[in-house]
């Protein structure tokens, strides 16, 4: 055996660490140079197999790199919405445990629909509005039970017993909403124990039995000319709101109604607070990747915390309600949507924390937008850029998207694509393909940040 050299250690006796060095012990022997040799040999084997095994964890990093995902726009812009649509699109088993959840959420729903309907005609009674009828007296009173329905679901969403597990946030504009992060659809699941959504809905007594007993009265009321007369007085267009179930009622009034993957995608439940669903990649190029999807509170009160997720985020799905050009903010009835939506926008695209962010821009609720300007809402007299272009859904969505376009090339600080789709993201059909379309850009940001890094 050969002496090592003082100077080197105890980390020269260490036959890696001296093969690496490429020591040579003086006046070696043959045997003692095949000894050394192969322990040269075998080191280097375990060498490029620590090797392999650091690339390849390494690579595996790489592809199990997080994926972050934001959903950005203003209140009732469709974000809690795409949230489902991905879910439906990467889980859908996961949504269909949920149905049981969003049931209630349907009800309370159709619920407020008919509450508003009682309001208008309330005051039309107390005005002595001379539409007003007896017939409209009489179902007031016959549907007055729906009150001890509302309050037992809205219970069952926010029970008092689960304090500080689900917090109901009271009514703000008569919408009620859930703390995001208080995992409202885990509290039914513990409730509801190991039954299926099927054995729920048998047993679902209480409001279910309220909302059947009252189902004719509820459709006499929305399908009476009277009611509908006093409504466009008033210019109620509940049609056209969140939530809009009372062409509905036959079916989502029946004790054992069971919603359907599109009923979950209309049912509107406001977000407070950051709410965060992470999506495991089953299969493709991608299986194993994990995404995290965060929906934020849109409304103006929520959007100082929408900062603090801009970190590394690898891609934004900006939402913009294009029907709203005729609305104003729930939150500020100064301010038209469009244009809030318009300076959002502008504000995303120009953040430095996001210049190496893609942004996908869904130009949403395309489905409403061409059902108002069939209807004769002229968008100039809101948008008076507008001109007197024609009012139809192709000149008005291409106008839209240029505006959308030159804000994004104008204020980024560095060049990037344009993304803009088209979308009603209530149409799950519809709108997979643009998922798909998606989907590449994601893992297209993924990939670039990761070789990046
Ligand atoms: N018809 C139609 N309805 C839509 C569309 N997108 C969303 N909605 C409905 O609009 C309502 C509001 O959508 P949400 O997804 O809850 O809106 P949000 O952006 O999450 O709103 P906040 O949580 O308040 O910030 C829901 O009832 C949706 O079903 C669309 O493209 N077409
Ligand atoms: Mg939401």
């Amino acid at each position: 055996m050969f002496t090592p050299r003082p100077s080197q250690g105890a980390a020269a006796e260490d036959p890696l660490t001296r093969a690496l060095n490429g020591l040579i012990p003086p006046n070696e022997s043959p045997a003692e140079r095949e000894q050394r040799l192969a322990l040269e040999a075998n080191a280097r084997m375990i060498s490029d197999a620590i090797d392999e095994k650091l690339k390849i964890e390494r690579q595996e990093r790489r592809n199990k790199k997080i994926v972050k995902i934001l959903l950005l726009g203003q209140s009732e812009s469709g974000k809690s919405t795409t949230l489902k649509v991905l879910q439906l699109y990467y889980a859908p088993q996961s949504l269909r445990q949920e149905a049981f959840a969003w049931r209630t959420v349907i009800h309370l729903n159709l619920l407020r629909s008919i509450q508003l309907v009682m309001d208008a005609l309330s005051q039309a009674n107390r005005e002595n509005a001379p539409s007003f009828t007896d017939d409209l007296r009489r179902l007031l009173i016959k549907l007055s039970p729906l009150k001890q329905a509302e309050e037992l679901l809205r219970m069952r969403i926010s029970p008092p017993q689960e304090e500080g597990d689900s917090q109901l946030v009271l009514p703000e504009a008569s919408e009620f909403s859930v703390r995001s992060a208080s995992g409202w659809k885990q509290a039914f699941n513990k409730m509801r124990g190991n039954s299926s959504s099927k054995d729920d809905i048998r047993f679902d007594t209480g409001p279910a039995s309220i909302l059947e007993a009252c189902s004719e009265d509820m459709t006499a009321l929305w399908t009476s000319p009277a009611a509908r007369q006093i409504l466009k007085q008033r210019r109620i267009r509940l049609e056209e709101s969140s939530g809009f179930f009372l062409d509905d009622i036959d079916r989502i009034a029946k004790k054992d109604y069971e919603p359907t993957d599109e009923d979950i995608l209309r049912a509107r439940l406001r977000t407070v607070g950051v709410q965060e669903h992470k999506i495991s990649l089953e299969l493709g190029p991608e299986k194993g990747q994990d995404w995290y999807i965060y929906d934020v509170g849109g409304s103006r009160s929520q959007r100082s915390a929408w900062e603090s997720f801009f970190d590394d985020v690898n891609a934004i799905i900006f939402l913009a309600p294009l029907s709203s050009f005729d609305q104003s903010l729930a939150e500020d009835k100064r301010v038209n949507r469009v244009e809030d939506s318009l300076l959002l926008w502008k504000s995303i695209c120009s953040s430095k924390l996001l210049a190496k962010v893609e942004l996908i821009l869904f130009l949403n609720k395309c489905d409403i937008l061409a059902k108002k300007l069939e209807s004769g809402i002229r968008l100039a007299k809101f948008v008076p850029s507008f001109k007197d272009h024609p009012n139809n859904v192709e000149t008005v969505t291409k106008y839209f998207r240029a505006k959308f376009k030159a804000i994004q090339k104008e204020y980024s600080p560095s060049p990037r694509m344009f993304y803009g789709h088209l979308t009603s993201v209530v149409d799950a059909r519809s709108t997979a393909l643009i998922v798909a379309n998606v989907h590449e850009v994601i893992v297209k940001a993924n990939l670039h940040s990761a070789n990046v890094l």
